[in-house]
């Protein structure tokens, strides 16, 4: 069980990590993309990857000992484009992947995406006269954007979203919170941490899972890779269930760039040993249903959909 306390810097951490990778001899490396890949900016539509972010990620990439996912609260087509290399990636929190050719959505969440639709339609109408207001459908979900809505009016927002949802969406949706944002998504316990489970029980034996990652939704995947993996978390010491941090993407990159050169060649090396019958367990990662922090409710009850997703 991972533990919730105040992650470490990662300069105390790096000891730690590199013997984590000495005994492995391969790296998951999940990757979330806004406030982590790319700083956090006022328009949704200009979020970047710093180069030195991209530079670091395609470095990694090319190595045979890594795999690299991005995991993002984006729709999985938008997250694509603004940043290229891993061959996987989930996107809407989980609720898409993509694995090399392959591309699965998640049967509830597919079925719901009407009631998705409907809701930002009316949320258009309904908050028309807020100032600066953003709706960003995402088809499995929705994302109000109140970064840039003046403080005063950022509570009748939340008001007018949750009356809409109830109204359009009643128990099959639900509104979680973001950074400055409301997300609107299928109330169904999965999220970016069931993403990761499933991307890492495709890893070989041996294989360490990372996550990085800034915000409320990156929690399951913390605990999901935590304890034998490593989570980070960018921002400051509030709690959480990643033992290191980092404290911006400027330092994600210094990061990762350690991991290209240092961390590699510890795992490198370790390629080569003769590996026991105790080495051929997989990941250590658990399917466990998301308990993301929400405003709505967000149901433990049915996990079949684990297995239903690779059939769509
Ligand atoms: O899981 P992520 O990849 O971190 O995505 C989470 C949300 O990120 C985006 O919103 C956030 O970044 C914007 C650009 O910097 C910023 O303006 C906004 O305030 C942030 O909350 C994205 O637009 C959302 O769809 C994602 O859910």
């Amino acid at each position: 069980m991972s533990t919730v306390t105040s992650p470490q810097p990662i300069d105390d951490q790096r000891d730690r990590i590199r013997s984590r990778l000495a005994d492995a001899s391969h790296l998951l490396c999940c990757l979330d993309f806004d406030g982590t890949l790319a700083p956090i900016v006022d328009d949704p539509d200009a979020a970047a990857p710093t180069a030195e972010n991209e530079a670091a990620v395609a470095t990694l990439t090319a190595a045979p000992s890594v795999t690299t996912a991005i995991v993002s609260g984006r729709a999985l087509a938008d997250v694509r484009q603004r940043t290229d290399g891993p061959k996987t990636y989930a996107g809407n929190h989980g609720l898409e992947l993509e694995r090399g050719e392959s591309v699965a959505i998640h049967p509830v969440a597919r079925k719901r995406a009407v009631k998705i639709e409907r809701v930002c339609t009316a949320l258009e109408t309904a908050l028309e006269h807020v100032p600066n207001i953003r709706i960003e459908n995402k088809r499995l979900t929705g994302t109000v954007h109140v970064r840039s809505v003046p403080p005063a009016l950022r509570p009748i927002v939340e008001r007018q979203t949750a009356a809409v949802v109830d109204r359009f969406g009643g128990d099959a949706l639900e509104i979680s919170t973001g950074k400055r944002i409301l997300e609107i998504g299928p109330s169904i316990p999965w999220g970016k941490g069931n993403a990761v489970g499933l991307i890492s029980a495709d890893m070989p034996p041996r294989t360490v899972p990372m996550y990085i990652g800034d915000d409320v939704t990156d929690e399951s995947a913390f605990r999901t890779v935590e304890p034998k993996g490593i989570g980070i978390r960018v921002g400051g010491d509030e709690p959480s269930a990643a033992s290191c941090r980092l404290d911006a993407p400027d330092d994600v990159a210094t990061f990762l760039e350690w991991l290209g050169s240092v961390g590699v060649d510890a795992l490198e090396q370790n390629r080569s040993r003769p590996r026991s019958a105790g080495d051929r367990s997989r990941a250590g990662i658990r399917l466990t249903p998301d308990t993301r922090s929400t405003t709505g409710t967000r149901s433990n009850a049915d996990t079949t959909v684990i297995d239903e997703i690779w059939s769509n």
